[in-house]
């Protein structure tokens, strides 16, 4: 596997064409492109990382996972009374859906559908308990807690943040969100602003990977079926209008964001982080789609076989 691993990074080191970095949170335009990072931990705990493994990064859209197995294990299936399930084939930040659909989102993975989430997460708390219980979460997952928010980009987010605001004001003249729209937003925009390393990210997905118990820790973290049920939405929704794509050229259930970073789930054998920061035209990481692609080629992991 390490040699999977290495072999990957060093034809993605060469790559000239890295696809450009988000430039409309600022914070993000600022990092450099040609960093790259692949972190594969296998169903029984070991780790296997290439690149700037290490190296934090915004995660962005991908903690919509942890955010929606949160909101599931406060109220489960009434959940779905709010955000739907199905691929939306628009843009992630897109907003002409919700007026036809009467302010509830197509999933929990688009834009709207993780506003929607976070106040189902809020609750009747206020922004700054949920934020603690979501790192506390997302550090029970990845085993690590130096895991932490970054607040120059949550500030960054917040001050661009107009589109973001536009689907929370829409959805709230619906009467959709329980709670104060910029309550909303805030928390929106700050659990987007977790950064994690590869590796970290990897660990955190580890519960996707053995039918919803960490082998690494060995502690359950949702029932069997909820952990199916979660990766059959990112294999559906979580690329956005290009899940169709990454499902032909990876066939995992995968999660990306804007920051550059996926993580894959290869059920039953590994949790997979990849991180270049240069994007596609859709919004997902170009090098970490080839990367992942190139893996499931030489492990045969894709879940449609080889
Ligand atoms: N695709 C993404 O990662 C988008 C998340 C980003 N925080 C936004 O709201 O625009």
């Amino acid at each position: 596997m390490q040699e999977i691993v290495d072999s990957i990074y060093h034809e993605m080191r060469a790559r000239t064409e890295r696809g450009k970095v988000a430039n409309y949170i600022p914070q993000l335009a600022c990092v450099d492109p040609n960093q790259f990072a692949l972190t594969v931990v296998t169903q029984d705990g070991q780790v296997f990382n290439a690149g700037c493994a290490e190296t934090l990064f915004s995660i962005q859209s991908i903690s919509k996972v942890f955010t929606l197995t949160i909101a599931l294990g406060k109220m489960g299936d009434t959940l779905w009374t709010r955000v739907g399930r199905e691929p939306s084939g628009d843009p992630f930040n897109s907003i002409v859906q919700l007026e036809h659909e009467g302010g509830i989102p197509r999933n929990p993975f688009i834009n709207a559908g993780a506003i929607a989430v976070a106040d189902a997460v809020m609750g009747h708390n206020a922004p700054k308990e949920t934020l603690a219980e979501i790192l506390h979460f997302v550090r029970f997952v990845a085993n690590d807690d130096s895991i932490s928010i970054d607040e120059k980009v949550a500030q960054s987010e917040m001050k661009t943040g107009s589109r973001n605001a536009s689907l929370a004001h829409f959805m709230a003249s619906f009467k959709r969100l329980d709670n104060p729209v910029d309550s909303v937003l805030g928390t929106y925009f700050h659990h987007c602003s977790i950064s994690m390393s590869t590796e970290q990210l990897a660990k955190a997905g580890m519960f996707l990977v053995s039918n919803g118990t960490n082998h690494c820790t060995g502690v359950r973290v949702v029932p069997e079926h909820r952990a199916r049920r979660i990766n059959s939405l990112m294999l559906m929704c979580g690329h956005y209008d290009g899940s169709g794509e990454f499902a032909y050229r990876v066939g995992l259930p995968g999660k990306s964001g804007v920051g550059g970073g996926i993580l894959a789930i290869a059920p039953g054998k590994a949790s997979i982080a990849v991180w270049s920061p240069g994007l596609d035209k859709i919004g997902n990481s170009k090098l970490g789609t080839e990367a992942l692609e190139m893996l499931v080629q030489r492990t045969g992991w894709s879940i449609f076989g080889n």
